[in-house]
């Protein structure tokens, strides 16, 4: 199975890509920028010009956590990749798109690949919440957390990347390093470089889950043949 990887910046791609041995030509991994946009343009062009098809997409990077459930340096691995800020204001309170009758603002990874990767790297599993403005108050952190009650990690591509693996039919994981706590901003606190170490050490342990993970599905799609 071919994975494609989709990171931001291109320090959170070197950090994936010195996980594999060189010449593993089943991992590509790209960054595609910043944000929900950046990350579903780059990700469908991916897909599209693909001239092998992939098997799972997997958005990863660093991430805020939400407090004590995602300390710094820890790993999320997204049960949930929700859309958190797309939506309308209203009198009411915030109205995502669906109730508008647009649209989605979930997309669901395969339960057993989030539990795999979870065992496997230690991971925390829950919601991780796709933003296009980073959480920079304890106020909008209260907000989230309470809209999200299962939020474990925000970040800005999950639900982007998670739109085009859907429009081409790919199943979607997520898989964030905290690198700084969702609340009131404090750049300087950022952990980034831990982070990034993290991920490296997480995607260090995910080619035998990948592997299992294929056979599995190789499985299914044989006894789907001889039905
Ligand atoms: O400054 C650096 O050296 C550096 C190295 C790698 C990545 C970065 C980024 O700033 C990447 C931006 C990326 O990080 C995600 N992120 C991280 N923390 C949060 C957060 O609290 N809320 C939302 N997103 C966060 C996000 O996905 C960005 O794309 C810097």
């Amino acid at each position: 199975m071919r994975v494609l990887v989709v990171t931001a910046v291109p320090a959170e791609r070197d950090a994936v890509t010195r996980a594999f041995a060189p010449g593993d030509t089943a991992v590509d991994v790209i960054a595609c920028g910043v944000g929900p946009a950046a990350s579903a343009a780059g990700t469908a062009t991916a897909l599209a010009s693909a001239t092998r098809p992939y098997g799972l997409v997997v958005s990863a990077g660093i991430g805020g956590g939400f407090g004590h459930l995602a300390p710094l340096a820890s790993l999320v691995v997204a049960d949930a990749i929700v859309a958190a800020d797309l939506g309308a204001e209203t009198p009411d309170g915030y109205v995502p798109v669906t109730a508008l009758g647009f649209g989605a603002v979930e997309h669901l990874p395969p339960a057993a690949l989030v539990r795999a990767v979870a065992d496997a790297t230690g991971a925390v599993t829950g919601t991780v919440l796709t933003v296009s403005t980073v959480t920079g108050s304890a106020a909008r952190a209260a907000e989230l957390r309470a809209r999200h009650p299962y939020a474990a990690a925000e970040a800005m591509e999950g639900f982007g990347v998670a739109e085009a693996a859907s429009l081409h039919g790919v199943p979607v994981l997520e898989l964030r390093a905290v690198s700084n706590a969702v609340g009131p901003r404090d750049r300087a606190a950022w952990r980034v470089g831990e982070a990034l170490a993290a991920l490296t050490g997480a995607f260090g342990k995910l080619v035998p889950v990948l592997e299992t993970w294929e056979d599995r599905n190789e499985d299914r799609d044989e006894e789907h043949d001889d039905a």
